[in-house]
């Protein structure tokens, strides 16, 4: 794959105009669909070598194309090949007409197919052009292959993802490998989709790159390749106040631990220094607890007003441990016009009163980066939250452009949104990440890249990979205190 469509994510709409466009600059289609089907036997007959039948299921469109290109080859390899199609073949149409004749086999209704212990199932039966909740009869025959545990390679899509979403739409088959054309889509990497799709394998079928990027929108994946730029020009060499003041806010007595965990995350992801900020009844405990971080009394907004006038100190986390109300409601407003990561409860206190706060973010013209979980997206962007129409990132690129802030929607496949419409979905992230004090760390490190002067969506980008990866590498056995010591370089 050309290494500009490494990690592009192209939505169904934006793969049909691909097409489109390929056909009118002259490429054969039908070269397409041979490409895509003979990728797809390909794989079958590298991954499933014992397989006793190759079962291809093809549906009324050219994912149904891509399935009779694949039996033809199949058969030619020598393989025992049935074919079971899904709408009347006689009905197909262009491309999908001309590679149902040529394949030898005669399908069968589709309903009729009994899973047969050796065989492989290559699912053609949708992708793209998947439009709607799947019949009945249809859904019962994804779920008895499921429930049959015989291995499915899926072309494009296993039938019933929606590419867009990742959604199931009634039933989906939950494959061992999808074999998908140019670039990934949306569904292969959202949740659910993302665990129906077994190993991902994205094969050029030959459309050119230049007519990929044309189309693609500003949707990726999250690597390195998204914000490694911005790493790079870090200098770990520099003096300590080059690298940045984070300041961190830490709760009353009783709820210290979470800004204490964001604050030293923040050291080990490269501020130069770390203040905690805390209230004076928790300095005792917090004192106790610190050695490289810094604490500062602050009382109230005019403490903190005062202590703002050091300019050096140029980046917030606010919420972690914080309590929610007026107190966090006054603090977030006041550092609106510096970068701020605003968690937990900072988010929270706004379920009322958010237009002051989207407000001042946009006249702060600072960086501000949220990072609300589901039920902190519901409470502070319930319209958009109960939009079913929409994907988890037109969600939060819409979340972002409401509140002018990078959203980072958690989850285990969080999405990084700026206003302008640019996301990346990250797909690093173990499933042992989601352990208590979690969150903490994670906002601790997006405060440590905005206070070492990364703008606000690569350091949120930055920041949710480091996370995923120093997941990995704590193992299952992880807690919120042993990801602060596996934080993985940054550059
Ligand atoms: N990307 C490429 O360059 C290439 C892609 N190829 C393959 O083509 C498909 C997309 O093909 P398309 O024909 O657009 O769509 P599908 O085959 O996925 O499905 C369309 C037909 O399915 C019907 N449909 C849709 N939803 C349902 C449903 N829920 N129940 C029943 N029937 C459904 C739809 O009917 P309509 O009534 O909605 O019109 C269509 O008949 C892509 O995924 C690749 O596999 C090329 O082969 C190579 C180039
Ligand atoms: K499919």
């Amino acid at each position: 794959m050309p290494d500009k469509l490494q990690d592009i994510l192209v939505t169904p709409a934006e793969m049909a105009a691909i097409d489109r466009d390929a056909a009118s600059s002259g490429i054969d289609s039908f070269s397409l669909m041979r490409s895509a089907g003979t990728s797809v036997s390909a794989a079958a007959l590298r991954l499933f070598p014992a397989a006793l039948r190759f079962v291809v299921l093809c549906g009324p469109g050219n994912n149904g194309g891509d399935g009779y290109v694949a039996a033809a080859a199949l058969v030619e390899s020598g393989a025992e090949v049935a074919v079971f199609s899904f709408g009347d073949p006689a009905m197909l149409k262009g491309d999908a007409a001309r590679a149902r004749d040529a394949c030898a086999l005669t399908p069968e209704s589709v309903e009729a197919y009994r899973p047969r212990t050796g065989d492989v199932v290559i699912d053609a039966l949708f992708g793209a052009g998947l439009a709607r909740d799947l019949p009945e009869p249809l859904q019962a025959v994804i779920e008895r292959v499921n429930e049959s545990g015989i291995p499915v390679v899926a072309v494009d899509l296993p039938s019933g993802l929606d590419g867009r979403t990742g959604e199931v739409r009634g039933a989906s088959f939950v494959a061992a490998h999808t074999v998908t054309f140019m670039a990934a889509k949306p569904g292969h990497v959202l949740m659910p989709g993302r665990s129906r799709c077994g190993t991902l394998e994205v094969a050029d079928i030959g459309i050119p790159a230049r007519l990929i990027s044309a189309r693609a929108g500003h949707l990726r994946v999250n690597t390195p390749a998204s914000w490694k730029d911005h790493a790079a020009a870090l200098d770990p060499a520099t003096h300590k106040y080059r690298r940045g003041h984070l300041g961190v806010l830490s709760g009353g007595q009783a709820a210290t631990g979470a800004a204490r965990l964001s604050a030293a995350v923040g050291l080990r992801a490269g501020a130069g220094l770390v203040t905690l900020a805390s209230p004076p009844d928790a300095l005792a405990v917090n004192a106790a607890h610190l050695t490289a971080v810094m604490l500062k009394e602050v009382r109230n907004a005019s403490d903190l007003a005062a202590w703002l006038k050091d300019k050096r100190l140029n980046a917030f986390v606010l919420g972690p441990g914080f309590g929610i109300g007026k107190k966090a409601r006054d603090f977030a407003l006041m550092l609106c016009d510096r970068a701020l990561v605003l968690d937990a409860d900072g988010m929270t206190s706004f379920s009322e009163g958010r237009a002051e706060l989207f407000e001042r973010i946009a006249q702060g013209g600072g960086d501000v980066v949220m990072t609300p979980h589901e039920g902190e997206f519901v409470r502070l962007f319930p319209e958009v939250a109960a939009d079913a129409r929409l994907s988890k990132i037109e969600k939060a690129a819409a979340a972002a452009k409401l509140s002018h802030a990078v959203i980072v929607l958690k989850g285990p496949d969080t999405v990084i949104a700026d206003p302008s419409g640019r996301a990346v979905v990250n797909a690093n992230a173990p499933p042992w990440l989601a352990t208590a004090g979690s969150g903490d760390v994670l906002a601790g490190i997006v405060g440590a890249h905005l206070a070492q002067g990364m703008p606000a969506f690569e350091a949120a980008a930055a920041a949710v990979w480091r996370h995923g990866e120093a997941g990995t590498r704590a193992g299952r056995t992880a807690t919120a205190e042993t990801l602060v010591d596996h934080i993985p370089p940054l550059a």
